[in-house]
């Protein structure tokens, strides 16, 4: 049985453990903050139901077990693998990748779910980059079935394959980024949206909830079925041709963070962790959120896999 460490459990921890005890793993799970130890002890078992929904099944041998530590050592002591889940600030991340890589074996594997930050430049923090590599999951992370693959420039190939068996040995679905550029894929791809969609917001060309509702309706549904490149094929690369022609030199290219979104940071509007970000949210709307959006994620994604014809 693999033996992983999660070293940080805000948003994405709690479901990342979840879903590897699932799969039989020896999870450790580590954070600094008795806070986040107590929040995400309370999540296991909602998080434990919705893999129930997914039908995501302890194996025979049973579900893996989930210990919590608050002593580093301890938590990474004889792992196979480890996973850097810090708040992503390099600074953040240098500190403990330092601190964490003195204290494994010489064949353990780290990986951090960093969601940009080039794999290579956080190599220079670990004691063996050979073993170094980049593993990005998506929120919810116990859900969403891709995870991307990052490695770095000193990454060895059999250990882009052991994090790559490892995920598809959970039953999910690893994606290799052949270039370890910032953002990987899944980001510069979502963040090339999001630019466009809040600085359409600033200009007052839409409200917010009408724009959630055009690109959720709209191409949010249709990309879960037809990824972008074959929605070219099948809208045609000759109207592509034309309305990028004249679309292209339109479209935002801020290389800043709009003000609308950097004045409500700086007030400490975060979004829902905060109570208030683009949207206001109270407790009950938020714990309502939560059970719908996980609802609606399952039903899809068993149809998408075929489990549930609709
Ligand atoms: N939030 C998201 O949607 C996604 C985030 N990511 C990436 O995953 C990583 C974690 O993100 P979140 O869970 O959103 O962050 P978060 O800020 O919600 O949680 C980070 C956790 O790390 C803990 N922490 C801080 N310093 C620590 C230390 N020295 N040692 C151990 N724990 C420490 C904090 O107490 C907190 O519980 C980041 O690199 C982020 O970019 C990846 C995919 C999606
Ligand atoms: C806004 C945003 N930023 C980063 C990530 C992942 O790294 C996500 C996500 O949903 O996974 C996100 O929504």
């Amino acid at each position: 049985m693999l033996k992983v460490a999660v070293i940080g459990l805000g948003t994405m921890g709690p479901g990342m453990v979840a879903r590897m005890a699932r799969g039989g793993f020896e999870v450790r799970a580590f954070d600094t903050s008795d806070a986040a130890i107590d929040r995400a002890r309370v999540m296991l078992p909602q998080i434990g139901a919705v893999l129930d929904q997914l039908s995501i099944t302890p194996l025979a041998s049973g579900e893996g077990a989930i210990s919590f530590h608050r002593d580093l050592a301890e938590a990474v002591a004889g792992v196979d693998l480890v996973i850097e889940n810090v708040p992503e600030r390099i600074e953040v991340k240098e500190e403990v990748l330092r601190a964490i890589s003195p204290l494994v074996a010489g064949d353990c594997v780290i990986a951090s779910d960093t969601s940009g930050i080039p794999i290579t430049k956080l190599q220079a923090f670990v004691v063996n980059p050979r073993r170094f590599v980049g593993m990005h999951w998506s929120n919810p992370p116990h859900i969403i079935p891709m995870i991307e693959v990052i490695p770095g420039a000193a990454t060895a190939a059999e250990v882009v394959s052991f994090i790559s068996e490892t995920i598809k040995g959970l039953g999910l679905i690893p994606v290799l980024v052949k270039k370890d550029v910032p953002g990987f894929v899944e980001n510069r791809v979502l963040y090339a949206l999001l630019r466009e969609c809040v600085d359409l917001v600033d200009q007052g060309v839409i409200d917010a909830d009408a724009l959630d509702t055009c690109v959720s309706w709209g191409i949010g549904y249709k990309l879960s079925v037809i990824g972008p490149m074959a929605l070219l094929d099948m809208a045609g690369l000759d109207i592509y041709q034309s309305v990028s022609g004249y679309l292209n030199a339109d479209l935002c290219n801020a290389a800043t963070v709009s003000d609308a979104i950097t004045s409500r940071t700086a007030a400490g509007r975060l979004g829902m962790k905060t109570g208030g970000g683009i949207y206001d949210y109270t407790p009950e709307r938020i714990k309502e959120l939560g059970a719908e959006r996980a609802r609606k994620l399952v039903a899809t994604r068993r149809v998408l896999e075929g489990r549930d014809t609709p």
